[in-house]
């Protein structure tokens, strides 16, 4: 995950490969309450790994429930409808789908055996409105308090008291669904005679009503539905565990992918795996949506394969009151259409984690868009001439996640702009390594991808600096360094003489070089520390004078170049290898600094040194590398200089990262 301030996009222009989707989170969060409160063990396989899910494993764990996990299977102890802990006090943070459900579920559980249970979360859970489940509860007999404003979390959840089953439950549908499938969910642990519920209002989101019956149904509760106004639970049923139960990929999350194959996958389809015809959840027929804009769909059982058909895409008006969440996507898609785009049926949006209306209106409009928004609509006319634009999220995940999508904006106008997202650790919510899968499946121009070029001599501190400037924007980092000292550390293992080039420079070019967590391999060995060797560094200042070696390495080189951009460390990274990068800097500290800096170095790693022999080697190498005729050690022309023989590592850091945001247009 990028765990950082923001993460810039380059512009991209084509899309290829396969997804697999991460589990729903609606499903994960449903089945593991499911699970808890039911008789019997679950194990429940691809559940969703993301902060939603793990507020509610951790509030299941409070109350006393055990699980256990291995990899994406958690395996549940239900706890046979009777809660163990009869006091907790819970953080859900910002999660809707923990937050409802346990306030329905443990209301019923204080009310029927006592307790005393506190919900609380972010402060944007507490501007979430909770008020029609509260009255629905209080009008069961249930005792809830709101803690700080009435119809909010947080709430206080006391018990016993007297539950009146016998007349129906009355609950409004028209603000949020997830009100109706909590007492779903909750009320089978009170059912010993039939208890129904009605709904007042228009019941928004029924889609995700089918999922809550559905998986009651594999948790053996068969609810009676009339309609949607009112559902039955009949006597006698109880949550019973199924034994082992699948959660399906993200529906809301594959609805990024589809538009990144209607807008991007130019040759073949975008596979997207986990979610099919044959999909639960009702945000697949965002699929729908996506078709009218002009996608072509093709639907398997588990997967969907999407690519550019109609272009540019179509404008269109929709009725998202269905699928909420995905049509976020759809906001975004529009910009890339060939009218205006209304969605309607979205009053939802604004008290999900953010006011999404009004955020999505504001952070389109940076972008150069022309956008109108009503109480429960917007409108999104196509853009040509995009601006570069830092996209603030909200804490919101979908925000994060549907505007990466305006980065493909090359395909939609003219010229190409980089897209900042802000907060990109935001989608921790639900989708924690979204964008690491996204950046597998874009390509970009490779002149788009911006690099960094830290050039200078020998312990200089150009691998710590590359390593802290590629951490700090979420680039790729090349040790090109690495290339030349395997090169040497191979020569050496195979015997040949290191200034012998027509025997270098073919194993150059073959070197099975793989780089992987910190890690160098040669084929199968690790060769990080041996690399490390001065030795290594001195045979590879030997063999990096080769011309022919230096042409083996030069294509490996380029290939480092992926989105989202690139911090290359070497001696000729900004003079030769990529002379267009748009910031190179060189970097340099006195002799002596740098000698005492490597004895340092190795002394902390239990390697015998003096000083005296290490700057002496240090300087033969300095000598070999800026004399030598091929990509001789220089600044490049338009290098910024930076001596760091008095700066600490952080100055210097944060010297480099000043120039980068100098150049950038956000
Ligand atoms: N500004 C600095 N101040 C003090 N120490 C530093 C500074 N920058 C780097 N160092 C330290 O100097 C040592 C050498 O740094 P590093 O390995 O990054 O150099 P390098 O230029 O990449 O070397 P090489 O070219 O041999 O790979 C490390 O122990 C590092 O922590
Ligand atoms: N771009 C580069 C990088 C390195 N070299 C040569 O390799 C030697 C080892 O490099 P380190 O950065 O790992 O110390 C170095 O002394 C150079 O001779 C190079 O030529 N070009």
């Amino acid at each position: 995950m990028f765990n950082i301030p923001f993460l810039d996009l380059p512009p991209l222009r084509a899309a290829l490969g396969t997804v697999t989707l991460p589990g729903s989170k609606s499903i994960s969060n449903r089945i593991l309450l499911m699970a808890a409160l039911a008789e019997g063990r679950t194990e429940i396989h691809g559940l969703l790994a993301a902060d939603d899910t793990q507020v509610m494993l951790e509030s299941l764990r409070t109350l006393g429930v055990q699980w256990t996990r291995d990899g994406d299977t958690v395996t549940v102890d239900g706890m046979g409808g009777r809660v163990p802990q009869a006091q907790a006090d819970l953080f859900l943070g910002n999660a809707g789908t923990a937050m409802r459900p346990l306030a329905a579920a443990l209301a019923l559980m204080a009310a029927r055996y006592g307790g005393d249970y506190q919900l609380r979360g972010v402060p944007r859970m507490h501007e979430r409105p909770i008020r029609d489940l509260v009255d629905a509860l209080r009008g069961l007999g249930c005792q809830v308090d709101c803690l700080a404003q009435a119809g909010y979390p947080p709430l206080r959840l006391t018990g016993p008291s007297s539950l009146h089953l016998d007349t129906p439950v009355r609950v409004r549908g028209d603000v949020s669904s997830q009100f109706l499938t909590a007492l779903l969910m909750a009320l089978p642990l009170v059912a010993q005679r039939d208890v129904v519920v009605e709904v007042e209002g228009e019941l928004i989101s029924k889609p995700y009503i089918d999922i809550t019956l559905a998986l009651l149904g594999r948790f053996g509760v068969r609810v009676q539905r009339d309609g949607w106004q009112r559902f039955t639970i009949p006597a006698g049923s109880r949550l019973q565990s199924p034994g082992r139960i699948h959660v399906e990929g993200d529906a809301s999350a594959a609805s990024y992918f589809i538009a990144l194959g209607a807008l991007a996958a130019l040759g073949e389809p975008l596979r997207i795996e986990g979610v099919g015809s044959d999909a639960l959840q009702g945000d697949v027929r965002f699929a729908d949506a996506a078709a009218a804009m002009g996608a072509d769909i093709r639907l398997e059982p588990n997967a969907l394969l999407v690519q550019r058909g109609r272009w540019p895409l179509r404008g269109i008006e929709w009725d998202c009151i269905a699928i909420p969440d995905a049509a976020m996507t759809l906001a975004v898609m529009a910009l890339f259409a060939d009218g205006p785009s209304k969605l309607t049926g979205i009053g939802s949006w604004r008290v999900k984690e953010t006011d999404r209306i009004a955020a999505m209106a504001t952070e389109l409009r940076k972008l150069g868009a022309t956008v109108d928004e009503g109480p429960d609509w917007i409108r999104v006319e196509p853009l040509r001439e995009w601006r570069p634009a830092s996209i603030r999220t909200y804490d919101d995940h979908r925000m994060a996640m549907c505007f990466s999508l305006a980065a493909l904006n090359p395909l939609g106008g003219h010229g190409a702009a980089p897209v900042r997202i802000e907060d990109p650790a935001c989608v921790a919510k639900t989708y924690p390594d979204y964008f690491e899968t996204f950046f597998g499946l874009v390509q970009a121009d490779a002149a788009d991808v911006p690099v960094i070029c830290i050039d200078g001599p020998t312990a200089s501190g150009k691998g710590t600096l590359a390593d802290e400037l590629a951490q700090a924007l979420g680039f790729w980092v090349l040790d090109s360094g690495a290339l030349y000292r395997a090169t040497a550390w191979a020569a050496l293992q195979a015997g040949l003489d290191l200034n012998d080039e027509a025997a270098v420079a073919p194993l150059a070019a073959t070197l099975p070089l793989r780089f992987a967590g910190g890690q160098v391999y040669l084929g199968e060995e690790n060769v990080t520390e041996a690399l490390r060797q001065e030795a290594v560094g001195l045979g590879a200042s030997t063999v990096a004078a080769l011309p022919a070696v230096r042409q083996a390495l030069h294509a490996l080189q380029l290939g480092f170049r992926r989105v989202p951009g690139l911090v290359a460390d070497g001696r000729d990274m900004g003079t030769a290898i990529f002379p267009d990068a748009p910031l190179k800097v060189f970097l340099t500290a006195s002799a002596a600094q740098r000698a005492q800096r490597r004895h340092k170095q190795l002394i902390f790693k239990g390697v015998s040194a003096n000083i005296e022999g290490l700057l002496a080697d240090l300087e033969a190498r300095d000598l070999r590398d800026k004399t030598r005729s091929a990509s001789p050690l220089k600044p490049a022309q338009d290098a910024r200089l930076l001596d760091n023989s008095d700066l600490t590592i952080e100055a210097s850091v944060d010297q480099v990262l000043a120039w980068w945001a100098d150049q950038r247009p956000f």
